[in-house]
């Protein structure tokens, strides 16, 4: 008898760098579609040597060969959602622009990723204009963390107001559908306050703040989460509330493993009875 699960699971798909580490990029979005029940395909933009301390060197993948990851999934399985996280430098950007534009991939997040959490630079400096004026245009939501929202507006963030001017900056200057400046890396009571703007509706986004350093992948595991609750076919104010959620919760139960700044734990829904 075959017992496969129906082909209307929801597939969603990662355009993202590796973390060696476990924490963010393609293992962290790989982890969170399962944890939302999407099956999760990839295409790998980078390949970083990575721990909780650092990270110790990145190898960029040929943009032709993220090409061909992208058109083997597509061609064959077919997504309903997709995510872009590390895309490194302004080659890979803009052939997965055209790409997401010739597959007419629905549903795109893209995560602006520029710098990891321990400081290392993630995406070349020349590659910020292919961002802004190639990809984040054809995604339905981009969401930049405080430093991202600086550079993509060019304004400085330094309270609420100043995330939802940066918002409106980004919005205007993109022609994005949605803008989530996130406050991951905001002081004190703003830290897990996100601000979300749609060109007429500006919200403020609030989940408990969770006292941890562990916070190595937060972002990559929004995006994630938002990806995944887009392929199940929710709404992008929904997608994007119950993501948080999720994130919220896996700060909770984040990993003290490493020597530095651990990652975000995803294993809660094993560990709540
Ligand atoms: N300590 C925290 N407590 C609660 N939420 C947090 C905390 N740190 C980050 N978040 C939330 O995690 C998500 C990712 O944000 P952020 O950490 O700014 O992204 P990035 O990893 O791209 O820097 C956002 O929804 C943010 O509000
Ligand atoms: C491959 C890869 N992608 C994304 C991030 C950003 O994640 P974080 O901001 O938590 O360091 C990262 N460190 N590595």
């Amino acid at each position: 008898m075959d017992t496969s699960i129906s082909p209307t699971i929801p597939v969603a798909l990662t355009i993202a760098g590796s973390d060696s580490g476990g924490g963010a990029g393609i293992q962290a979005d790989l982890r969170t579609f399962a944890f939302h029940c999407v099956h999760g395909t990839s295409a790998i933009t980078c390949v970083t040597a990575q721990n909780t301390l650092g990270v110790m060197g990145v190898e960029a993948i040929p943009p032709q060969a993220v090409v061909a990851q992208i058109n083997a999934v597509c061609d064959d399985i077919g997504v309903q959602a997709a995510k872009t996280g590390m895309l490194l430098n302004k080659e890979i950007i803009a052939a997965v622009a055209e790409l997401v534009e010739v597959l007419q991939i629905p549903n795109l997040v893209v995560d602006p990723v520029m710098v990891s959490r321990t400081g290392a630079q993630l995406l070349d400096d020349d590659a910020v204009k292919n961002l802004r004026n190639l990809l984040i245009p054809k995604a339905a939501l981009v969401t930049p963390n405080r430093y991202e929202a600086q550079i993509l507006s060019g304004f400085p963030i330094n309270s609420l107001d100043d995330m939802r001017a940066a918002s409106q900056i980004i919005h205007r200057n993109t022609g994005v559908k949605v803008v989530l400046v996130k406050g991951g890396g905001m002081q004190g009571s703003l830290c897990g306050v996100d601000v979300w703007f749609d060109g007429h509706h500006m919200e403020t986004l609030t989940t408990k703040h969770v006292e941890t350093k562990n916070t190595h992948g937060t972002g990559c595991t929004l995006s994630a989460a938002i990806a995944a609750n887009l392929a199940l076919g929710k709404d992008l104010i929904t997608a994007v509330k119950q993501a948080k959620e999720y994130v919220t919760t896996a700060l909770s139960y984040s990993l003290a493993i490493g020597k530095g700044q651990g990652p975000v734990g995803h294993f809660f829904p094993l560990l709540i009875k």
